[in-house]
């Protein structure tokens, strides 16, 4: 049968009835406790899982970054699986501050093989789930609601003989009933409690309830309600640490992890970049770094980030998303005009006064924070304006272009983009730059010159040779500075320039420094910008008249060339 609607076979998620929530007032003001799930979760949903090689590899980088819980796998699922929790254990390789979890189904033969795997552990996290979930309940499972009990007491009861039974082991329990999201409340906490009396939880002795969202199935409000709900009516919330599990099928995984947290969850199970079952787990990298962006250290090292996602990169096979929040290759990059122009003026800020707090307009993060330079910050395509060009310019070649100059040139890029429809790397931006203002040497080039002035008085006398249309020519000239002078000299050769604006910088230090002119100047009528660049400003300042005279020859119809053959065709 076909619906006329098709989503019809969907319903509502059924709300908590919780009207008087507290969390949406909350703020997070400590980080939660961190566990990676990376080697179980993460790993369980990889086309190849990881092999011994890449597991170990993996579980070194969560101990360098800061990880204290970590489950590394389902030991009694597979070979590889209990090996690595073996040499983990007969190597050494966890430090003492870390604990190992593992995850087992609530099946007594697994939960034996998961014990044998954790023989001689220092700390160890045993997570038993089954699922709880009236779907499941019904169709996966064929079990009564006391049977669904039955099935976690019973496997929490055994979990704790066989603790007994290897004391030296620091143990911590852990139990989800799965799909908490989706139980109907009230008997998740009567799970949960059941669970709680079998193991003899106690606020001296506590045991880790984990509430996943399995399947996100709400908006993350819901989820932030539930957790709230649970730690408001759960008996012995004291002895309870509190965690959640996001997943991401609705994209909002990151949300519900924060608005949980705020709800009371006092600890996160995720994975980095959020790799896990369908859209992923939880990304505890976000999840830091937007703690960070709130002044609250994350205890999490992530100071150095493109290292880290290019091992998980190894480790998944499966590659990050170049917009990837703070770490995808592009995430630091504008290539549009307005949002390079606020960057760069906010750099600028910045620059003055690296102290303050971090503003900089469309970096919601400063990417030395995270080992990222400023160099990619602004790429420029035909998207970018002048803003984008001229910070390049700045920032890689030294070049500061005044203002209407930098109006002009971009035109010039902008023609470049619109024309090859793709990225203008800073090296062409320099080459279409020099194309345009420093490599014109027809008409009119210099070859050199000399000043000199009388003791008596300001004015100087320059006396210069020029090429004009291949010509050599000594040209002189009289004024209050060598600009001037040289512009005299200009016109008594029948070149009337007059300078409209002027600005120089230097660039490089030392031996290296080299002198930047800008003039812009008026001629015949019309405005053209010209540059120059020399190791002396004098000679910097007489090459851009040069470049400007050249600048505008080569706007202007050849009529001087015109040959007389070309008259005949013209008649
Ligand atoms: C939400 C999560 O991510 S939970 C973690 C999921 N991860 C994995 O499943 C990865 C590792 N799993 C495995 O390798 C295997 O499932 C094993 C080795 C654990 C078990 O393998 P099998 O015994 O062949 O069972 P199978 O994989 O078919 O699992 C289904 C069986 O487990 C039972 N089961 C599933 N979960 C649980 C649970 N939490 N507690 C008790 N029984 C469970 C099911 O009822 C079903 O039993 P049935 O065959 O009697 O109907
Ligand atoms: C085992 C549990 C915690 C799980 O992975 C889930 O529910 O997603």
């Amino acid at each position: 049968m076909m619906l006329d609607n098709p989503a019809a076979k969907y319903r509502p998620f059924v709300a908590v009835d919780l009207p008087d929530r507290q969390w949406p007032s909350k703020r997070i003001e400590t980080p939660p406790l961190w566990c990676s799930v990376d080697l179980r979760d993460g790993n369980q949903a990889l086309i190849d899982p990881m092999d011994h090689e890449r597991k170990q590899r993996f579980f070194d980088l969560l101990v360098k970054i800061g990880f204290k819980e970590i489950e590394v796998g389902f030991p009694s699922a597979s070979q590889t699986d209990f090996d690595f929790v073996r040499a983990l254990v007969e190597q050494d390789k966890v430090p003492d501050d870390v604990s190992i979890q593992v995850l087992t189904q609530a099946r007594p033969h697994l939960i034996d093989r998961t014990f044998e795997s954790l023989k001689g552990a220092k700390n160890a996290i045993v997570h038993v789930y089954n699922a709880t979930d009236p779907v499941f309940r019904r169709d996966v499972f064929g079990v009564s609601k006391e049977e669904c009990i039955g099935i976690a007491v019973d496997a929490t009861t055994q979990i704790r003989q066989r603790m007994s039974e290897a004391s030296e082991t620091n143990w911590t329990f852990q139990y989800s009933p799965e799909l908490f999201t989706t139980t109907e409340m009230d008997f998740a906490k009567e799970v949960v409690e059941a669970v709680m009396e079998a193991y003899g939880a106690t606020p001296e002795k506590p045991m880790i309830v984990n509430l996943p969202a399995t399947v996100e199935a709400a908006t993350p409000n819901n989820y932030a309600d539930q957790v709230e709900w649970f730690c408001r009516n759960v008996t012995h919330r004291d002895s309870l640490i509190v965690s959640v599990h996001p997943h991401n099928d609705r994209g909002t995984g990151v949300a519900a992890a924060e608005l949980t947290v705020m709800a009371g969850a006092d600890r996160v199970e995720g994975t980095l970049f959020g790799n896990g079952e369908r859209t992923g787990n939880v990304d505890i990298v976000t999840l830091a770094m937007n703690l960070y962006t709130q002044g609250v250290h994350p205890g999490l090292d992530f100071s150095n980030i493109t290292p880290i996602m290019r091992e998980v990169e190894y480790c998944n096979q499966l590659p990050v998303h170049p917009r990837h929040p703070y770490v995808g290759d592009l995430v630091f990059t504008a290539f549009s005009g307005s949002h390079q122009d606020a960057i760069k003026k906010g750099m600028a800020v910045r620059r003055a006064d690296p102290e303050a707090v971090w503003e900089v307009p469309y970096l919601p993060i400063d990417p030395l924070d995270v080992g990222r330079s400023y160099e990619a910050v602004i790429r420029v395509n035909s998207q970018s304006g002048k803003g984008g060009i001229s910070y390049l310019l700045e920032q890689e070649h030294g070049i500061e272009l005044p203002r209407r100059l930098s109006i002009e040139f971009s035109h010039v890029v902008q023609e470049v983009a619109d024309r090859t429809a793709k990225e203008i790397t800073s090296q062409m931006i320099y080459q279409a730059f020099a194309d345009e203002y420093l490599e014109k040497r027809d008409p009119m080039a210099l070859v050199n010159h000399r000043l000199s002035s009388d003791s008596d008085s300001p004015r100087v006398h320059l006396e210069a040779q020029v090429e004009q249309q291949g010509e050599r020519l000594t040209i002189h000239g009289e004024g209050n500075g060598p600009l001037a002078a040289f512009v005299r000299a200009l016109a008594a050769e029948g070149n009337d320039v007059e300078i409209i604006d002027y600005h120089e910088h230097s660039r490089g230090q030392g031996a290296d420094a080299e002198a930047i002119a800008y003039v812009e100047v008026r001629i015949e009528g019309e405005a053209v910008f010209g540059v120059g660049i020399d190791e002396s400003i004098t000679t910097a300042s007489m090459k851009a008249v040069i470049s400007a005279i050249n600048r505008y020859a080569s706007t202007q119809p050849p009529a001087a060339n015109v040959t007389a053959a070309t008259l005949e065709e013209v008649k």
